[in-house]
């Protein structure tokens, strides 16, 4: 039996809703096989972010030697990398194993309000990573940060990604959390490089949202491992997330994470029908 194969190079969180730990739930409940490369141990809960312990550039290449000299892997996506040097040690390893198939989410704060990417580091993520990336995932305040523009609705955000993509990104998913200026629904906002495609969904009344950004990214990742086109990704992983975000789990006092069995389990169901 073969399998698609993905590689996560990102934070620890504890909670277990973000970072590494959401990736390999998405990667698992898309069938494929899982992998990771820390950057970060955080102490971390649905409260906020009680500790962050960076990894040396060492550690993190290491790690990602240990992937690229045996098992290898079919797509990679980076999350928190939290200063630059983690970033261009990150940058170099793509390139030496030529994996091509890289989604970067350009974590940058946490919701609670937390730096999980110093500002020494926005600039290498730009000029060295950007360029490098098959996909980009910026939220809205993400995207206002690397291409240096305020965006207010739709008509700016597709500015913002023709900007983005001039960086060097070949695809750009810009995500609709954060776009206030549509209280019923939440865009995500593909753009190729030549158009620009919508995905959309109602947009949910929750507090619940902890890791929707590192889980959607891990979709389009764990999609794209498997063969799928970039649009086709996409559709998967807004599909993905949206049912994670609907089929609400309570666990914590603050921002609990989703519900990354939702997905499968409709699927089954739907199949039982
Ligand atoms: N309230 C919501 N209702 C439905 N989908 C949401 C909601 N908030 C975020 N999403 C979805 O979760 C993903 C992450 O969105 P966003 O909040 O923009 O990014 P981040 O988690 O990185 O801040 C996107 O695919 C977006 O469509
Ligand atoms: C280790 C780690 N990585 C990323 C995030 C961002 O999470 P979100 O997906 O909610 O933006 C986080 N809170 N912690």
């Amino acid at each position: 039996m073969t399998i698609a194969r993905a590689l996560t190079v990102a934070g620890s969180d504890s909670g277990g809703g973000a970072g590494i730990q959401a990736d390999l739930k998405t990667f698992q409940e898309l069938d494929v096989f899982g992998m990771t490369a820390l950057t970060a141990v955080t102490a971390q809960n649905t409260l906020g972010v009680h500790g962050i312990y960076p990894l040396t550039v060492e550690a993190v290449q290491k790690q990602m030697d240990a992937i690229g000299e045996d098992i290898g892997t079919d797509a990679v996506k980076t999350g928190m990398l939290f200063n630059s040097d983690i970033i261009r040690g990150v940058a170099e390893k793509l390139m030496q194993y030529k994996w091509e198939k890289v989604v970067v989410d350009p974590v940058m704060i946490a919701k609670g309000g937390s730096v999980l990417l110093l500002e020494e580091a926005v600039r290498a993520l730009r000029e060295v990573l950007m360029p490098l990336a098959l996909v980009i995932t910026p939220n809205v305040p993400e995207a206002e940060l690397i291409a240096g523009k305020s965006i207010h609705g739709l008509d700016d955000r597709k500015e913002a990604a023709r900007i983005l993509a001039d960086l060097g990104a070949k695809n750009v998913v810009m995500k609709g959390g954060h776009d206030e200026s549509n209280p019923n629904e939440v865009i995500d906002l593909l753009y190729d490089g030549r158009d620009f495609y919508e995905f959309s969904s109602p947009r949910q009344e929750t507090r619940h949202t902890h890791g929707t950004g590192c889980t959607f990214a891990a979709a389009v990742t764990a999609e794209l491992a498997k063969g799928r086109t970039v649009v086709q990704a996409v559709e998967v992983a807004k599909q993905f997330i949206q049912a994670a975000i609907e089929d609400t789990i309570q666990l914590g006092q603050g921002h609990g994470p989703t519900n990354h069995w939702a997905y499968r389990r409709r699927q089954a169901a739907g199949a039982g029908r």
